[in-house]
């Protein structure tokens, strides 16, 4: 059964801060369920150049998000790590009509979060200021360009994914440019965020950081 005001932790930050790795570990530790929010935004760009369209044209990329649901195959696909998919998912994110439709997908997860957990943590752009505003404890995760667009590198390796690191860090910068001058939900700490610089901080520093954050706002420690 589900409880009827499952707890929401909001994780956002630019590219390849750390939020996925961050909200994965506080979802295992509190026994929550996690929504790599980016992941829906890549599958939208990525469906949309499956079928020879245009990520920037609008009509295109509301009918891809509006067909996305959670069983959708391509939401596991390797393909959606790629440096294409994520140009094209920061192109339909400018959408309105996308976002709209993404939203009630997010929302109907903190609200039944899979496996009956009692809570949810989604990481994102906007999960802090538009998803989820009375989130009971939100993060803004960040790190410099240079760090971050280093990680990105390494990951994509690591996934087998061929990457040059000037192409990289250009994507890394149009990317965060695009992602906080567009019009609807932008990019940005949300007032009330608890921000974290990871440049100098390997993920358990974060974890243990992000733990005692969550933990002054809920009263709750992690159960695993
Ligand atoms: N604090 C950290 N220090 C070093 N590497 C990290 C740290 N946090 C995450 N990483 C690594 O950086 C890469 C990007 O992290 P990820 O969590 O996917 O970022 P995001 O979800 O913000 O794009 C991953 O390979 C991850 O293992
Ligand atoms: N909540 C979200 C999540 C992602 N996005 C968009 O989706 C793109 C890919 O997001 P991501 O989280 O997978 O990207 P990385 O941080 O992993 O590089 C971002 O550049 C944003 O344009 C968004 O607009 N809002």
């Amino acid at each position: 059964m589900t409880a009827a005001n499952p707890i929401v932790i909001a994780i956002d930050g630019p590219a390849a801060s750390g939020k996925g790795t961050l909200s994965q570990r506080i979802a295992d530790a509190f026994g929550f369920a996690h929504l790599d929010t980016g992941v829906l935004y890549r599958a939208v760009g990525l469906s949309v150049l499956r079928a020879g369209g245009d990520p920037a044209d609008n009509a295109a990329a509301a009918r891809a998000a509006r067909a996305l649901d959670p069983d959708h195959p391509i939401l596991r696909e390797v393909a959606l790590r790629t440096d294409e998919a994520a140009q094209a998912a920061s192109k339909v994110a400018a959408v309105p009509e996308v976002r709209a439709a993404l939203l009630d997908f997010q929302r109907r997860f903190t609200q039944h979060p899979p496996g009956g957990a009692p809570g949810s943590v989604l990481d994102g752009r906007d999960i802090g200021t538009v998803v989820c505003p009375d989130a009971s404890a939100k993060l803004f995760v960040t790190a410099s360009l240079e760090v971050r667009a280093e990680r990105r590198l390494k990951e994509l390796r690591s996934r087998g994914i061929p990457a040059i690191p000037s192409d990289v860090l250009e994507d890394m910068k149009t990317r965060d440019a695009r992602d906080s001058q567009r019009a609807v939900a932008p990019l940005r700490p949300a007032v009330d965020a608890f921000v974290l610089d990871t440049s100098a901080l390997d993920a358990d520093e974060v974890f243990a950081r992000a733990v005692d954050h969550i933990g002054s706002k809920t009263g709750l420690r992690p159960s695993a």
